[in-house]
């Protein structure tokens, strides 16, 4: 690997380009916990390690790049989340932030339940062990054919998104002489991102049924009338990345106002409510997220306030958190390609990946941060763009990140936080190969998703 000096790039405030980038860090070889899996940290070399192995020989044994998840920060997450929210809730972690099998039966072994969204997902789970009865179904255009697997496997419930599909649904069910468990999802009129907290131009959207003029109560009232169905709740999903609070604070509000119509209507007390998932990470060092136990305690006594207020009998309580789990417990390591110093500008940094494995930035403009793992250094900050190798001039990984001055090609960097909704959103642009999601535990590295291969490709190639 040679080590050829680069050009520091631009550092003082008064020449930097406008980016969402403060001063660079103190020291650039921190490695700060907010964002880094668990067990992550430097050996006597510099060199990265995590679950006891350090990151140049994972490059070696698995390539580049690829997917490094930390089991236990990962078992330890998903058992926070458990024992925060105790026998009288429910966590179904979001399938759709990152499955696989091994990750279904740590899940399982751990006592969480699982939403799954599509029948690839409800596959998955059920190739893995996740008994049925605690598997939950959610999609706004489930199809005759999912509907029906997810009824005959036995999920635990489905939720329903439409009108179309409480028939649809009822009607499969009583066709198969079954009772299927449902929720009804419903809009509630809030929409939560962040920091953002959007009181209007929420219903404007597919998911759900709103509570708006009547329709989620209308929804319930047919759903009550049907043989095949069994009412056991309402459903309230508001966003993703939440670190506030008072977008659920409101949202149950409004659900046990819903509820409370029911009981008042239809003399009938659901028994369930489901506040979707949402929770926010630290993606850099500037986000502060709240741990399980706070969400749990905030949740738990904002829906048990409404309801003695509503005198109710406290429905119990269900989540779906995906990100808040699996998020921070895994990174993307890159290998640094070409290095390309932009005078005035930045320099970019070209890796072996990109926006095939890591979509989120050019989809949502989001923010990541990056270190170098293969060593540390003592060189000048210089103010990098880490980019992919595919054709697009949008394919970036990290828009405004500092690295330092002395990065050469063969380096290894890593990029935390990628473990919800990177592999799980890859593709294959260019026909680049999706990485391998490699889980590291106690010293060993074991592949849990495979890298794809060329013959994978080929294969779907029939024409
Ligand atoms: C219904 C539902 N539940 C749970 C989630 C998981 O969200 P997150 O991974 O942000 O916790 C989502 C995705 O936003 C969702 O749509
Ligand atoms: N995929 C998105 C969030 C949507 C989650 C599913 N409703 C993300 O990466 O943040």
């Amino acid at each position: 690997m040679s080590r050829s000096a680069h050009p520091a790039g631009p550092r003082h405030a008064d020449v930097l380009p406008e980016g969402h980038y403060s001063a660079p860090p103190a020291d650039l070889n921190a490695l700060d916990p907010k964002v880094w899996a668990q067990t992550v940290s430097r050996d006597d070399q510099g060199v990265v390690t995590v679950g006891g192995i350090d990151v140049k020989t994972i490059a070696e044994q698995h390539g580049t790049p690829a997917y490094i998840l930390d089991e236990a920060d990962f078992r330890a997450r998903a058992r926070a989340w458990r024992s925060a929210f105790g026998a009288d809730a429910d966590v179904f972690y979001a399938g759709k932030a990152f499955l696989s099998r091994a990750v279904v039966r740590w899940l399982h072994e751990e006592g969480l339940n699982l939403d799954v969204c599509s029948g690839g997902e409800l596959a998955t789970a059920l190739s893995a062990g996740m008994p049925a009865d605690r598997i939950a179904f959610h999609g706004n255009n489930k199809s005759k054919e999912e509907i029906d697997r997810a009824i005959r496997a036995g999920v635990g419930r489905i939720v329903l998104d439409s009108f179309q599909e409480i028939v649809r649904v009822a009607h499969i069910a009583q066709s198969l002489g079954r009772r299927q468990r449902v929720q009804i999802r419903v809009t509630v009129g809030v929409e939560a991102h962040t920091h953002e907290f959007i009181a209007t131009a929420h219903e404007d959207q597919k998911f759900g049924i709103p509570l708006a003029g009547g329709q989620a109560a209308e929804a319930v009232r047919r759903a009550l009338q049907l043989d095949g169905l069994e009412l056991i709740g309402i459903h309230s999903h508001i966003g993703s990345q939440i670190f506030d609070m008072s977008g659920f604070e409101v949202a149950a509000h409004r659900v046990v106002g819903l509820l409370k119509d029911i009981r008042d209507e239809h003399g009938v007390e659901l028994p369930e409510i489901d506040l979707g998932g949402g929770l926010g990470i630290a993606y850099t060092s500037d986000d502060d997220p709240r741990e399980p136990h706070e969400i749990a305690k905030a949740l738990t006594e904002i829906v048990t306030r409404e309801c003695e207020a509503a005198r109710l009998r406290t429905p119990r309580i269900s989540v779906e958190p995906g990100r808040a789990i699996v998020g921070p417990t895994a990174f993307t390591l890159y290998e640094v390609g070409t290095i390309k110093p932009l005078d005035g500008l930045r320099t970019y940094v070209s890796v072996d990946g990109g926006m095939s494995d890591n979509i989120r930035t050019a989809l949502y403009d989001a923010e990541y941060s990056v270190a170098l793992v293969s060593r540390t250094s003592d060189a000048e900050p210089m103010l990098a763009r880490v980019v992919g190798k595919h054709c697009e001039s949008g394919d970036i990984v990290v828009k405004d990140a500092f690295l330092p001055g002395d990065l050469a090609p063969g380096d290894l960097i890593a990029v935390p936080a990628t473990g919800a909704y990177c592999r799980s959103m890859a593709s294959n642009y260019n026909h680049v190969l999706r990485p391998p999601v490699v889980a590291v535990h106690e010293g060993e590295a074991r592949v849990i998703v495979r890298r794809e291969t060329e013959e994978d490709l080929l294969r779907l190639d029939v024409g």
